[in-house]
């Protein structure tokens, strides 16, 4: 068994994997229990991995190709997932919906789509507030359904660690269904017009994407009678990933891989350090810095180009293609005074990082009626803008990141189907930040293939 290529163990203190714990770690909940959450990471730590070392390497690889230029990265997903959003329905809408704007960027934007799914693990969230008061009651906020529950009580508002093996198993249950979706025929791209079968009629969008649809038979039928292997559609690789935030839970699931004695983090193929929690000396770094697992960092309008090298020599110091991507999320209003300096002065440096646009964070904003939204045409710009600095300094638009659902919900507004301000309350589900529904999926998707090909 110790020669398998897969085995991981966990890690003892003299590999680093626990060096985080002397490091300041902001966002992290208040257990009040303190033994349950002892309980609950030897109880995790004995489950096996969700993911494989070598599936991480392959997502690097992948990622490298992206650095270089010869590939696109999408990843999507929930701002929240929820634990009662583990349904079939939720989980095969969602991966419809990338899976179309993957053709749509493949096939228009004539560009291999790297997917990765904000999925299987983004259960945990960091706030701007550590309360929340409702007609004069103050509650601890949701920190995420990792950490606490959504309804608006003090039972359900107080940090319940059992909740992280919760994570696990609500993980493993999404994952198990997106392999089987991905590698079990459903995301075969002959199925191209099947995804949209549900949504054709009721939306411009929809009919959009089913002319594109018709093109790609036509492609594949030429591809057919040349010879190519029809088998070669039937699967797609479809990574998982989310923000490592909630360091007990991530630590529990680090592993030593046996092939090569190093640490990943076995909870996701990929991880990203959100905006709030990059801080170079604190725990959140020190814990990436130490897994293989391909990086993402969050870099929003108030980062230096000091940061962005800082960043890349804790985190990439061998300086591999792929390892760390950086997930800007400037606003709108930004993007284009904020991003040339920071691609200039790390290009200048030779590290090949891959640059990927989230054009959600920096421009939510809050509506009249109360709801937490972001403007289509806001999102639209900001990757405009995006486009526009990596044309103008000849570098590349690595990718799109983007929170979505496949549900037809009511909560940013504009896109082709559009959605107004006095809309937001008919469908509006999200548990944190506001997502693209479907049809103002497909309408981006549409939009940064044209951007990219003018690239
Ligand atoms: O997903 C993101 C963050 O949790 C969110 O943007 C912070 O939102 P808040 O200001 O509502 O806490
Ligand atoms: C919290 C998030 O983003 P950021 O860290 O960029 O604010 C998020 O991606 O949901
Ligand atoms: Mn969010």
């Amino acid at each position: 068994m110790t020669d398998s290529p897969h085995l991981e163990t966990t890690p003892d203190d003299a590999t680093g994997a626990r060096s985080w714990r002397d490091l300041p770690a902001v966002q992290q909940p208040e257990w009040p229990d303190s033994q349950a959450l002892r309980d609950v990471i030897a109880e995790l730590e004995s489950y096996p991995p969700l993911v494989f070392a070598g599936e991480c390497d392959q997502l690097t690889e992948r990622l490298a190709a992206v650095a270089r230029g010869e590939a696109f990265l999408l990843q999507g997903g929930d701002c929240a997932e929820a634990f009662d959003g583990v349904s079939a329905d939720h989980i095969r809408n969602k991966l419809k919906t990338m899976l179309q704007m993957s053709a749509v960027l493949t096939y228009a934007g004539s560009v291999p789509v790297v997917k990765v799914g904000r999925i299987a693990g983004q259960y945990s969230k960091p706030r701007s507030k550590a309360t929340e008061t409702r007609d004069g009651v103050t509650l601890p906020v949701y920190r995420g359904d990792s950490v606490n529950g959504f309804a608006f009580t003090p039972e359900s508002r107080r940090p319940d660690p059992r909740r992280l093996a919760r994570m696990y198993h609500a993980s493993a249950s999404t994952l198990n269904l997106v392999r089987a979706f991905t590698t079990g025929g459903y995301a075969d791209l002959r199925q191209v017009h099947a995804w949209n079968r549900d949504f054709v009629r009721s939306s411009p969008s929809g009919q959009r994407y089913e002319a594109l649809a018709r093109e790609i038979d036509r492609a594949m039928n030429f591809m057919n009678a040349c010879g190519v292997d029809p088998e070669e559609f039937r699967t797609v690789e479809f990574f998982s990933s989310h923000e490592g935030l909630i360091l007990d839970y991530e630590s529990a699931l680090t592993r030593v891989d046996s092939r090569t004695g190093e640490l990943y983090d076995v909870s996701g193929h990929m991880i990203w350090i959100g905006e709030r929690t990059r801080q170079l000396d604190h725990a959140h770094i020190e814990f990436a810095s130490r897994i293989r697992n391909p990086i993402g960092v969050k870099l929003g309008p108030t980062s230096t180009a000091e940061d962005a090298l800082q960043l890349i020599d804790r985190l990439d110091p061998e300086r591999t293609p792929g390892r760390l991507t950086f997930i800007t999320r400037m606003g709108a209003d930004k993007v284009r005074d904020k991003l040339p300096t920071l691609i200039e002065k790390v290009s200048a440096q030779g590290a090949q990082v891959v640059w990927i646009c989230d054009p959600m964070h920096g421009n939510t904003f809050e509506a009249a009626s109360g709801h937490k939204t972001r403007r289509f045409d806001d999102v639209l710009d900001e990757v405009k803008g995006f486009f526009e600095v990596h044309k103008g300094l000849g570098t590349h638009p690595g990718g799109i990141h983007v929170e979505l659902t496949g549900d037809d919900v009511t909560e940013c507004v504009g896109g082709g189907d559009e959605i107004f301000v006095d809309d937001l309350h008919q469908r509006y589900e999200t548990a944190c930040d506001p997502r693209l529904n479907r049809s103002q999926s497909l309408d981006l998707a549409f939009l940064v293939a044209e951007m990219y090909r003018d690239q």
